[in-house]
């Protein structure tokens, strides 16, 4: 490894049974690899790439990362004496130093009024610890649809992960949060922004969801209207990632349109008696209870069932990775005392609203930054990859599709942001009046943006937008998930019309043209 070459002697190395090249200042012995090597071995001898410095056709082809892996990156026999690596791979925690790449207020001399130092602080922390113990659990997942190891989650239980994502509150009290970087009184809407923005920085969209979000939706009722009873049972085991709980609210029968729901409860005695399926269950494969939407003879009302006689759940194939564990669920006649009833009997209703806006904020934070991720992609490989002997961002056409690309995900983060901020100066019930209606018309904006980058990501990648490795990896996934951010949580055009109705209802009487 640590042999230095000229390039002249390199160069003598460049025919069967003896074939090196360059990469980035790096010498490679491929003599062997050559009929391994997944492009063919025809291409490895080109007059151009056997015995010569191959950087520019090499990252016109494959992703860095490729010289990383550790079955290649043995390959490397030395370096060339003078030369110096120039492409280098992030460390854990550093920042993207590509244009546009992190939010504004990551960049280097750029300013933002919402960050404190702490939230700096936390954001390294926690990005380094994303990279550390998420990132390649999230990479083996997403590829086996297997459910997140049990050790990765313990080491999210001594972050207090699932807290943290449940937002500021009483909830975070006594816990040590990241290590402690940030009190738990202090802890607020932006720290969790950040949470949400780094764990979708990786291009992983099954994972995102499979990450406790099953329990950053399912485990406010438990947290605000369980009882006390119910809430010791259960909170403690749910809060540190050694139980899984699941929202289970639509049905095949409706979705947004709660109220035709057909999943019901009937009393016998001190027990409800549950039958009905559920559909599109969010981490439901791995659920020990589901926090259910029920018909009761009262009206609407929620019901904690834990997994148990009558209780089955079913994988439902996606196009994003079962880790997910997106379900099909069916209750028939599950018995369930009436103490798990969560709020009261009719008022199932108010229950499900109260997190709608977390919910939905969560979720534009999250498509927010895989979009960010995407933009990235596309600045890296429009200056990297050459047609008609230039780079591609030479073509116009393809400059304004970055243009467009960037100003979507601008706005988006400042109006999030925005929103953020809001959230952190507002208590609950505020929130619930105030930001209902801009948040629905935030989520379908991002949404939306989300789709559109991916048409313009795909059409600047090209064939390799397709496929499911390589350099296109990213968009392909992005392009196959992004649609899931215009459904989950309430459908796109729902609540854009949703944050218009809020609007008409508060127009002012005593105004006219
Ligand atoms: C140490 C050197 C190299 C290694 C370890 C390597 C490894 C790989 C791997 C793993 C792939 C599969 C796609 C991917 O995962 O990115 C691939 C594809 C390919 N490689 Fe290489 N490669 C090397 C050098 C080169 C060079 C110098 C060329 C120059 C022409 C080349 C041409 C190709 C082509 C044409 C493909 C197919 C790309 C596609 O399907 O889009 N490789 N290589």
């Amino acid at each position: 490894m640590s042999k230095e070459y000229t390039f002249e002697e390199v160069a003598k190395h460049n025919k069967e049974g003896d074939l090196w090249i360059v990469i980035d200042s790096k010498v490679y012995d491929v003599s062997k690899f050559v009929n391994l090597h997944p492009g063919g071995a025809n291409v490895l001898y080109a007059d151009s790439v056997a015995g010569n410095d191959a950087t520019q056709a090499f990252f016109g082809l494959h992703r860095h990362e490729t010289l990383l892996k550790l079955q290649y990156a043995r390959l490397q026999i030395g370096t060339i004496r003078g030369e110096e690596e120039v492409i280098k791979a992030l460390a854990p925690g550093e920042l993207s130093t590509v244009p546009y790449a992190e939010p504004s207020w990551l960049a280097d001399g750029y300013f933002s009024p919402y960050y404190t130092q702490n939230h700096r602080k936390f954001q390294k922390a926690f990005r380094k610890f994303c990279m550390e113990v998420i990132y390649p659990e999230a990479v083996r997942c997403e590829e086996n649809g297997k459910r997140i190891s049990q050790e990765v989650f313990d080491k999210l239980s001594e972050i207090n992960f699932l807290p943290m994502r449940l937002g500021p509150g009483k909830h975070l009290e006594g816990r040590s949060l990241m290590g402690g970087i940030v009190k738990p009184e202090e802890f607020d809407y932006f720290h969790e922004l950040i949470v949400n923005t780094e764990i979708a920085h990786f291009g992983t969209r099954g994972v995102v969801d499979g990450l406790f979000n099953g329990g950053v939706i399912a485990v406010p009722p438990i947290l605000n209207y369980g009882s006390p009873e119910l809430q010791a049972a259960v909170l403690p085991d749910l809060l540190s990632g050694k139980k899984f709980v699941a929202l289970a609210i639509s049905e095949a029968f409706a979705g947004s349109d709660v109220s035709g729901l057909q999943t019901t409860a009937v009393k016998d005695g001190d027990h409800w008696v549950v039958t009905g399926t559920k559909k599109w269950i969010t981490n439901g494969t791995f659920a020990d209870y589901f926090t259910t939407g029920c018909k009761t003879e009262t009206g609407f009302t929620m019901i904690f069932i834990p997994r148990g006689e009558g209780v089955e759940t079913k994988p439902i194939k996606t196009s994003y990775s079962a880790v997910a564990g997106t379900a099909y669920v069916t209750f028939d006649k599950v018995r369930v005392p009436v103490s798990n009833t969560l709020g009261q009997e009719g008022a199932g209703m108010s229950v499900i609203l109260s997190n709608f806006n977390h919910e939905r904020w969560m979720v534009t934070a999250t498509s927010q930054s895989a979009q960010r991720l995407i933009v990235e992609e596309c600045l890296k490989w429009s200056n990297q990859r050459m047609v008609f002997g230039k780079p591609l961002n030479a073509q116009a056409v393809i400059r304004a599709k970055l243009g467009k690309m960037i100003s979507r995900v601008e706005s988006g983060q400042n109006w999030l942001e925005s929103i953020t901020y809001q959230m952190n100066n507002m208590t609950y019930a505020e929130m619930s009046s105030k930001l209902a209606g801009p948040i629905g018309l935030l989520k379908q904006y991002i949404s939306k943006n989300g789709r559109e980058i991916a048409e313009d990501a795909t059409q600047i990648f090209g064939g390799r937008a397709l496929t499911v490795t390589g350099m296109g990896k990213l968009v392909e996934n992005f392009h196959r998930t992004s649609g899931f951010d215009a459904i989950l949580a309430g459908a796109e055009d729902v609540l854009g019309d949703l944050g218009v109705r809020q609007a008409i209802k508060k127009m002012p009487v005593n105004v006219k043209l």
